[in-house]
């Protein structure tokens, strides 16, 4: 059955570069899949549609891709966002118990009904903020039942919300308390968990914080063998806080992504073009930590690396639901262009994910879009902080 889409302003984000626009365009889906795009004028004249929607000339775009997320947690952190007001830095925080390690106290402490619903509200804001697809990762348990319980929340509401659900085991995020000194036998115990993760349908992708307060190139080694054996893509938290040459470790293991990167050397940088791996850039971390190192932009583009953006939502780092914002701080702060902004939010976002079937509008795509009440993509970046009420379509069906 087919259906029609008409009156709109398309963005299509088709082929390598421009906005792709299209004045007075139409979009044809067959289920939940494109099967032409163009100007309405030039429709095909045999086509009988089902039914057909007026979009009333409103400024349509892929949806967005959020390709990193934490979004599977208990409590907040304002008390940190607090002390680091008063002077103390991110990384003494969680050496001394904070941080990360806060926040596991408090996901271990929720029930499974509580860790649904504040991940099921989350993920339902960011879909009516116009994503369309959202990668969740695990990383607040840090017990194989912990860790089981989040990826089980992000399976679920996957299955409960219109949107896709994309799953990474972060399992390696930090040292939980009880394997204090032993940082290599909690790595050795992750390596065990995975195959059963596996297993249950819970994990599309593995992911590791390689960092001085997290785990060592070696061990984040160790993590990405165990997950090749099981032939599931690897990504990794790379040069967030310094250069520990995560990315190029990354990058020999074909990584689907590495992301932060504000330390990341021309090393990485080359190593990433040779694998095909996204950089995902993360402005609400790097504002929210007051960082001053900028990743490396313009040598990411000399070297042909996609760049993508992503709202990194935590309780920790980026304590945000808001994507347009994220792409007006990637143009603020990283000097991103608007169209490299929604482009990193789209169709490298989907990338980053391994997924090649969504994130522009053209035949043989989803038929995952947005109707923005806007004339031009460069307003989507420009609005600072607000929300234009969107139409969010998925699989072709209006959310
Ligand atoms: N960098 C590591 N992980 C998260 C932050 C985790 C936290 O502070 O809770 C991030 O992507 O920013
Ligand atoms: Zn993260």
């Amino acid at each position: 059955m087919l259906t029609l889409y008409r009156n709109a302003r398309l963005c299509t984000l088709d082929g390598a570069y421009g906005w792709g626009l299209i004045d007075e365009g139409a979009l044809l889906a067959e289920g939940d899949m494109l099967r032409w795009v163009g100007p309405e004028s030039e429709l095909p004249s045999d086509v009988v549609a089902a039914r057909t929607h007026d979009l009333g000339g409103d400024l349509v775009t892929p949806g967005l891709v959020d390709c990193h997320t934490h979004l599977v947690y208990g409590g907040q952190r304002a008390d940190e966002f607090e002390q680091r007001l008063n002077g103390a830095s991110y990384e003494d925080i969680a050496r001394t118990g904070g941080g990360i390690r806060a926040t596991v106290r408090a996901t271990r402490a929720a029930s499974d009904a509580e860790l649904l619903a504040a991940t099921r509200e989350r993920t339902r804001t960011l879909m009516h903020a116009g994503v369309t697809t959202v990668e969740i990762k695990s990383g607040y348990g840090l017990s194989l039942e912990h860790e089981a319980r989040c990826l089980r929340a992000a399976r679920k509401v996957g299955q409960e919300l219109p949107l896709t659900v994309r799953t990474t085991c972060l399992s390696a995020h930090t040292l939980p308390p009880e394997f204090e000194g032993r940082a290599d036998d909690y790595i050795d115990a992750v390596c065990t968990w995975l195959p059963q993760l596996k297993a249950e349908g819970l994990v599309d992708a593995v992911d590791a914080f390689c960092e001085r307060i997290a785990f060592t190139p070696a061990q984040t080694g160790r993590v990405f063998d165990a997950a090749r054996a099981l032939g599931l893509p690897v990504k990794l938290h790379a040069e967030q806080l310094s250069d520990q040459g995560g990315a190029a470790l990354a990058a020999r293991y074909g990584a689907l992504s590495c992301d932060h990167l504000e330390y990341l050397d021309p090393q990485g940088i080359a190593a990433m073009a040779r694998a095909g791996s996204v950089a995902v850039l993360l402005p609400g971390a790097f504002y929210f930590l007051r960082e001053t190192r900028l990743p490396p932009v313009a040598a990411l583009r000399e070297a042909g690396v996609p760049i993508a953006l992503a709202t990194d939502h935590n309780p920790g780092s980026s304590p945000t639901l808001n994507p347009l914002l994220m792409l007006n701080m990637a143009c603020t702060l990283f000097r991103l262009t608007p169209e490299e902004a929604l482009r990193g939010f789209t169709v490298n976002g989907a990338r980053a994910l391994g997924l090649h079937d969504r994130g522009q509008l053209a035949a043989q795509q989803r038929a995952d879009f947005v109707a923005w009440p806007l004339h031009h993509p460069n307003e989507l970046s420009y609005w600072l902080g607000s929300n234009p009420a969107c139409r969010v379509f998925i699989g072709g069906q209006e959310v």
